[in-house]
Parts: C-alpha cells; structure tokens; sequence
C-alpha cells in the first residue's frame, strides 16, 4: 500500500508546478509514482459544472458554499476506487488538491476558522460517508496570497486553458483561505502536515517515503 500525500494552497501558488518536481525526485529515487488532480476537470461532470459556476454560469449556484463544497467534494467520491487502485498499485499518491481545499475554502468563504462547522461537515462527508482515504501527508505550499495571486494571473495570460476564476479574483477569500490553511498546519487537521516552498516541500514529501 502507497502513502497518500495531499499538496494544497492558494490558487497560482505553483501546486502543479511543485507535484511535478516531487514526481520527478520521487521517481529518481526509484520509487512507483502517481499523481491525480482535483477539481477532475474534463472527467468528471460535477467538477466541470463547478468550475463552470466559478465562471459565472447556472444561475445563483455559486452563492451557496455548502453547495459549491457538494460538487467538488463529489468529483472525489466518484475518484474513490481510482485512488484505491493507485494507493495499491504505487509507493505514493500525490493530490493536487484534496479535501482540505474544500473545507478551507469553504471556511474561508463562510468567514470562519479551522474550527467551523463546515469544516466538520466535510470530514463527515467526504472521509466519513465518502470513505475517502484519510492523506498520510498534507503539505501546505507557504506562498502568500499577492504572489499567488499575481502568479495565477501571469498564467491566465499565457495560458488560455486557465482563465480566473470568481475564486481567484477575490483577494479578501485567499487571504482568508490562508489564514485557514496556516490553522489546518498548526492543529494538524486530519494527518500531518509540512509547510513548506520549493526544494524544501520535495523534500518533506520524499521524507514521507
Ligand atoms: N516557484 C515558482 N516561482 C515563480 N513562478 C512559479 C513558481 N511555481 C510556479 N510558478 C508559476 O506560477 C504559475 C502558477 O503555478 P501553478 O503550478 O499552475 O499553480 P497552481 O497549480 O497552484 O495554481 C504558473 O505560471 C507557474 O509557471
Ligand atoms: C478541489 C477543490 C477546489 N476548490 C476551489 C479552489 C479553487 O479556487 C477552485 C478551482 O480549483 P483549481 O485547483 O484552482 O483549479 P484550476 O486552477 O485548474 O482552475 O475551486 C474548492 O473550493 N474545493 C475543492 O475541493
């Protein structure tokens, strides 16, 4: 059985950029590799009709957060057995992504902390009723909100694949979501946690193996 380790952060904190880099040294040191990215954009309806609704489509559907957290979090339940199989078929699974986002953002959104009742309500959901694996590693990507925020516009200029979103435009939610992130690290919500940039988040994730 692989180790399960989540990467999470603001939106243009360099997640993808980062899992890429862990995939490569992990890989070097021998070890089986696999990596999956939520939202599952392009695979799963429900991940496509939230981003879709973070773009200004159906309706009045962003307003609710509880709402929002649903789709995404059942974009992760229909991944159930793809996780399973990977976690048994690899040394490690890296999400780019995972639970954390929801009830981060969600937290963020409802003005709350680590400590709300959303945050719960998606442990209930997503590990609880979900039976998602619990990730045996959480790494929090240290980048502070303007520079994640003027990296994520660098990209949507050159990438047309990724346009911001609602999310990403609301500078008051990403402070917010990292405030809620930083709390996550300190009382380990759910499993351990490293935060970390750069050479040192690879290397808090090949400790992990
Ligand atoms: N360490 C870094 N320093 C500067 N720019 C970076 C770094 N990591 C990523 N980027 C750039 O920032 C943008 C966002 O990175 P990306 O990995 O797509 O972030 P995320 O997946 O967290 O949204 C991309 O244009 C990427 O090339
Ligand atoms: C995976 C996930 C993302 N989100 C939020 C974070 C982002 O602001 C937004 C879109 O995800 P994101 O990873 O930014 O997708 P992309 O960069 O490919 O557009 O959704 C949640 O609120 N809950 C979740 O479970």
């Amino acid at each position: 059985m692989g180790i399960l380790v989540a990467v999470e952060g603001l939106d243009g904190a360099g997640k993808r950029t980062i899992v890429g880099r862990i995939e490569a040294a992990a890989t070097d040191r021998g070890a089986s590799v696999s990596t999956l990215a939520f939202p599952r954009y392009g695979e799963s309806i429900t991940a496509d009709l939230a981003s879709e609704a973070l773009h200004g489509r159906h309706g009045d559907l962003r307003e609710s957060v509880y709402a929002m957290a649903l789709l995404f979090a059942l974009d992760r339940a229909a991944a159930r057995r793809q996780l399973r199989e990977a976690l048994t078929a690899h040394d490690l699974v890296i999400c780019d992504r995972y639970c954390a986002s929801n009830a981060a953002y969600s937290a963020a959104r409802l003005g709350g902390g680590a400590d709300s009742e959303v945050v719960e309500w998606v442990a209930d959901l997503e590990f609880g009723r979900f039976q998602l694996p619990v990730p045996d590693h959480q790494l929090l990507l240290g980048v502070p909100p303007d520079v994640a925020m003027s990296r994520a516009n660098g990209r949507a200029e050159t990438d047309a694949d990724r346009p911001v979103d609602s999310y990403e435009r609301d500078a008051e939610l990403q402070h917010a979501v990292y405030r809620v992130y930083g709390e996550f690290v300190e009382s380990h919500w759910m499993s351990s946690w490293s935060w970390a940039d750069g050479d040192d988040a690879v290397a808090a994730v090949l400790a992990q193996l």
